[in-house]
């Protein structure tokens, strides 16, 4: 079954400077080239507020360099990167950016181990702000709740208390996806985020993930290359090559794609 995702009517690109209407995420025509090697190469891509994506393509198509550039670790050589139709992203250095609301988790979960799981998720609501703010930051009720919350929705209501260097790398992951949920990002890049994972965790992951697009409050897109869960988000798949987008569309429709079966079994 496909996801609601898919009726989100987005505009293609109007050409240089002309975002699509109502996109969150727009990328025309963005190339990054390494000592001469384009990495991305006319990269063209567009999001819908709400939507979840999944990205997928072979090594070296470019999905790393993609994460890089949308977070401003990477200066696009050409191209437009816009957020929310207007923000000029190649203009923003890293932190501007994250700022904005668009938090990225890397592939390798990086939690503060020594802490507990609650803590974890408090850090992150006071990283939210400023110095002095976090200085005076009393845990107050509200904020209580909305760690409960979030402990809730990524299933670690029972460890709450427990270090964090003590779960297992999914229930890490879980917890690393919830400090960036604390931080009401409207964005979320997330990187191979089942790898390494057992299939319990990888099919919590998928319910996870259907459950923070379900909101229709921020935007997913998911870099994997497990089929699987890919199958199980249900999302709209862009498959990335050699720098630009081979193909689009559901699950079915690319692989059903000559150009995109030729590419993964010429691997
Ligand atoms: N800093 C860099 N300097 C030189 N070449 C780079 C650099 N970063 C990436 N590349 C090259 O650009 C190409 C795209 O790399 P990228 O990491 O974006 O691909 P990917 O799709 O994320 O691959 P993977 O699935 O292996 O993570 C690769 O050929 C890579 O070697």
């Amino acid at each position: 079954m496909l996801d609601d995702s898919f009726e989100v009517q987005v505009d293609e690109p109007a050409g240089p400077g002309v975002p699509a209407a109502g996109s969150i995420l727009y990328l025309d025509g963005v190339s990054v080239s390494f000592d001469g090697f384009k990495a991305l190469n006319s990269l063209s891509l567009i999001l819908a507020p709400g939507e979840l994506r999944t990205i997928v393509g072979p090594n070296g198509a470019g999905k790393t360099t993609m994460m890089d550039v949308i977070t401003g670790k990477t200066r696009p050589d050409e191209g437009d990167v816009l957020f929310d139709q207007k923000i000029d992203l190649t203009q923003l250095d890293e932190s501007e950016i994250a700022n904005l609301g668009i938090g990225r988790k890397f592939q390798k979960p990086t939690v503060f181990e020594h802490l507990s799981v609650f803590e974890n998720l408090e850090l992150a609501l006071k990283a939210d702000r400023g110095t002095f703010a976090t200085l005076m930051f009393l845990l107050k009720s509200e904020h209580r709740d909305r760690i409960d919350a979030t402990l809730a929705r990524i299933g670690l209501a029972d460890k709450a208390v427990q270090r964090a260097g003590s779960l297992s790398h999914g229930q890490k992951q879980w917890l690393e996806i919830g400090m960036l949920l604390m931080q009401d990002q409207r964005l979320l890049l997330l990187d191979e985020p089942v790898a390494g994972m057992t299939d319990s965790e990888t099919e919590a992951t998928a319910q996870l993930m259907l459950d923070l697009a379900k909101d229709g409050t921020r935007s997913l897109v998911v870099v994997e290359h497990d089929m699987e869960f890919v199958r199980a988000l249900g999302a709209k798949v862009t498959v990335l090559h050699e720098g630009s987008v081979l193909a689009e569309g559901s699950l079915e429709t690319i692989q059903a794609d000559a150009k995109v079966v030729e590419v993964y079994l010429g691997r």
